[in-house]
């Protein structure tokens, strides 16, 4: 996105405080969520395997595997979501093989979470959905 002529007056500089810098990290997370598609879509699931974990009464340590997943998958989108934004304002939108690079290594790293979270997902869930089906 090219700078506009207020973006050009506008000058930056350190956060003054605390409360500043979680303002801004939360505008930040409320900007993925508009731009990203893919972040709200985890988000969704995120509800949707909480709700599902109620449902079947997960223990503490299951929680605690569901729970570093969810958060891998959303720290993973806002990386990948970062270094889109940074290879789009490097290159100005144009091809560049560095920055299909950049991009395309981004990706795989949340693809690796992905499958990482479908492992976990299917040990902890599937026999529970097993046992409820065969009772
Ligand atoms: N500036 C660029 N130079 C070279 N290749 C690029 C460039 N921008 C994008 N690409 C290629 O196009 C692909 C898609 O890029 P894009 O920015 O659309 O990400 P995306 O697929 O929308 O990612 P997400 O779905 O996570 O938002 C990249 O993975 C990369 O292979």
């Amino acid at each position: 996105m090219p700078m506009d002529s207020n973006d050009k007056k506008r000058s930056v500089g350190k956060n003054k405080n605390l409360i500043n810098s979680i303002e801004f990290a939360i505008t930040g997370i409320k900007t993925v969520y508009k731009d990203e598609r893919n972040m709200r879509i985890h988000s969704v699931c995120a509800v949707l395997i909480t709700i599902l974990g109620l449902i079947l009464q997960l223990e503490r340590f299951e929680w605690l595997w569901i729970g570093l997943c969810i958060f891998l998958m959303l720290v993973m989108e806002i990386l990948n979501t970062i270094f889109e934004n940074v290879v789009d304002m490097v290159t100005n939108k144009h091809f560049h093989p560095l920055g299909k690079k950049i991009k395309d290594t981004a990706a795989g790293a949340v693809l690796i979470t992905a499958i990482f979270t479908v492992v976990v997902g299917a040990l902890i869930f599937l026999p529970k959905i097993y046992q409820l089906l065969i009772y």
